[in-house]
């Protein structure tokens, strides 16, 4: 991949659900590019489309009409098999954090490494574990989720998505469920974790406590993106507005 090109590049999608009298447009027109390190937060009311364009990206749906380019390659009428591919480049953050019950919070980063990469299951075993200590779990490492707080298994989620070091990660809602400081350092930890990988975020979030890690800010309203804007540090800020209705 040529460094200079973007991580994610749209351009001109529109997407659809329903058929015939019922379908209806759901985005409209969005142009977007995040590029490789960058942290970028996408806001905007209930219902505005965020996490249709997230699973477009995610490759998780087929793109209807425009381009998405994920690291170069082309998604528009992409294969299944294609899509599969590239969802590899990508790791995952839901609100809930998905992960196994009964699995230890070792073997659920350990089964996404499995997956992706054929390295010894020693080896395996010790990546989880560094990338559990990254993530400050050294001591929680032979636990099972169901023992866990809400902020210490996002943390597991955190380091089974970034554990395969992927150009992208994709979080929907990661601090929905926790308290202020769990989601606080839920997403320092995915800040810090990101710059050292430059793997490039995209965020959605309604947590307005969060926007500052953010590199950029971008809103969705009625399947438009509205705004797309750099973010700037907390002394010449002004006041972004950003919706609290859920
Ligand atoms: N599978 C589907 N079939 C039909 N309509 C859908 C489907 N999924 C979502 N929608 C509709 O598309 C619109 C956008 O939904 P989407 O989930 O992308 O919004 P969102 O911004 O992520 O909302 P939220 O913040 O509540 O998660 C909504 O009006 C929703 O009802």
């Amino acid at each position: 991949m040529n460094m200079k090109e973007p991580v994610i590049t749209i351009r001109n999608i529109n997407h659809y659900y329903g058929k015939g009298a019922l379908r209806k447009q759901i985005l409209f027109n969005i142009n977007l590019e995040v590029y490789a390190g960058e942290i970028v937060i996408m806001t905007g009311p209930s219902g505005s489309g965020k996490t249709t364009l997230l699973s477009l990206i995610g490759g998780l749906r087929s793109v209807q009409e425009g381009s998405l380019k994920l690291l170069g390659k082309e998604l528009f009428a992409a294969s299944q098999s294609k899509l599969v591919q590239s969802r590899r480049n990508i790791g995952y953050i839901f609100q809930a954090h998905n992960l196994l019950g009964f699995l230890t919070a070792r073997q659920n980063v350990q089964m996404a490494v499995e997956l992706n990469q054929r390295i010894s299951q020693s080896q395996a075993i010790k990546k989880s574990e560094a990338m559990l200590g990254a993530v400050g779990l050294t001591e929680r490492v032979n636990y099972y989720p169901d023992n866990l707080s809400g902020g210490q298994k996002q943390r597991i989620a955190i380091a089974r998505a970034l554990v395969n070091q992927p150009p992208l990660v994709l979080a929907d809602e990661p601090t929905a469920a926790l308290d202020k400081q769990s989601g606080r350092d839920v997403v320092e930890i995915m800040q810090r974790l990101a710059k050292e990988q430059g793997t490039a975020i995209l965020l959605v979030t309604h947590d307005n406590r969060i926007l500052d890690i953010a590199d950029r800010i971008v809103e969705m309203e009625d399947g438009l993106l509205t705004r797309d804007a750099k973010n700037l540090p907390a002394n010449n800020k002004v006041n972004f507005p950003v919706s609290d209705h859920h």
